[in-house]
């Protein structure tokens, strides 16, 4: 958007996005791994970051914590730049990282009970327990916990402090179903009730149409495509599969992009109605290795082509910041 449009559309005074990020960049040594990643996450949504193993979800999220120094571009967490954040700052922020191992001999109550102090206005932990289902294991060790249990446990003192803004960093997994359920729960309530933001990683691609106002898809460092889940699918050109039974009893499915054409054409051809037809629309996971294999094969064939738009660019970086913020 230009700044013409934005004077006439934006309300007086818009809120600036929790996390902005433009032109991040990352080289370990001397390979790159973010090659000019945008993103404006805004108050109160809940925004997941997907890619495949090795895209950079990882380290973009540990640039935005503070815990990793970017290599260029401009990072703002909370109005503040995140290499730069005070203790104040990191007050506002709850990490959910993986498990905290240097606490296994402590017990439950006590360590969320020791975690709350260090913040001005914590949960009250007796609640926090009962929220994350870990009553009934107040007074046990931490290294005592299962697996799902000693995870509900790392919500729980990322949340104790009343964070403005949330990292969830593959939360949800070695839960069990239930679990997984209630925490659904916990992160919806905590979005919308009380205006928490969330920058969520996960591999699990129903969690993420489940919990997420918007996604970005990470692929070799590049942010191919953002938008709600309805809108990826729309963008990816995903294609739905029909399935129906022939009249000799042979199941059929076909994947096409006009599955009204299919079924018209079915119905046309069929003296009566269609044994077991069924429309499948393309799930985000359709969508997401439709776009998965497509950056792939641009990259391979450096053309610059953009999977989530099915436009062409010039290869150069900044093209693709078009498609981000679309
Ligand atoms: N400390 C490091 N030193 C050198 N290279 C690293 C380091 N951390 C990550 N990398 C490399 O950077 C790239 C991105 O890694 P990152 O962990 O950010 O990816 P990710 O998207 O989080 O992957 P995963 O889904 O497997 O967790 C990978 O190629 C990885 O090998």
């Amino acid at each position: 958007m230009n700044s013409a449009d934005t004077a006439q559309h934006a309300a007086p005074h818009p809120a600036p996005p929790v996390v902005r990020a433009r032109g991040l960049t990352m080289t370990y040594g001397d390979t790159p791994v973010l090659h000019g990643v945008d993103l404006d996450i805004q108050r109160g949504e809940v925004f997941a970051l997907l890619g495949p193993n090795g895209a950079g979800k990882t380290t973009t999220v540990e640039i935005l914590e503070g815990f990793r120094r970017r290599s260029g571009g401009e990072v703002s967490v909370l109005g503040t730049d995140p290499a730069h954040g005070d203790d104040t700052w990191r007050g506002r922020i709850g990490l959910v990282l993986q498990s905290w191992r240097d606490h296994r001999r402590w017990r439950v109550a006590e360590l969320l009970h020791h975690f709350a102090t260090y913040y001005p206005d914590p949960r009250d932990p007796a609640e926090l327990l009962a929220v994350v289902g870990l009553t009934g294991q107040a007074g046990r060790l931490v290294e005592r916990l299962s697996g799902g249990q000693r995870r509900r446990l790392d919500v729980a003192l990322g949340i104790v402090g009343r964070p403005e803004l949330l990292f969830l960093d593959e939360p949800t997994t070695g839960f069990d179903p239930q679990a997984r359920h209630e925490f659904h729960l916990l992160v919806e309530r905590l979005a919308r009730d009380e205006g928490v933001t969330v920058l969520l990683t996960t591999h699990d691609l129903a969690e993420a149409e489940r919990l997420a106002d918007r996604i970005a898809m990470l692929v070799g460092g590049r942010v191919r495509a953002v938008g709600t889940p309805a809108e990826l699918a729309r963008r990816a050109a995903a294609r739905a599969e029909v399935r129906w039974t022939d009249r000799d009893g042979t199941p059929r499915r076909e994947r096409t992009a006009d599955p009204s054409r299919l079924v018209w054409e079915l119905h046309r051809d069929a003296a009566g109605p269609i044994p077991g037809l069924e429309v499948r629309r393309p799930t985000l996971e359709d969508t997401y290795l439709h776009m998965v294999h497509a950056a792939d094969r641009a990259d391979r064939e450096g053309d610059g082509h953009d999977p989530a738009t099915g436009e062409h660019g010039n290869g150069d970086e900044n093209e693709s910041a078009e498609v981000r913020s679309a």
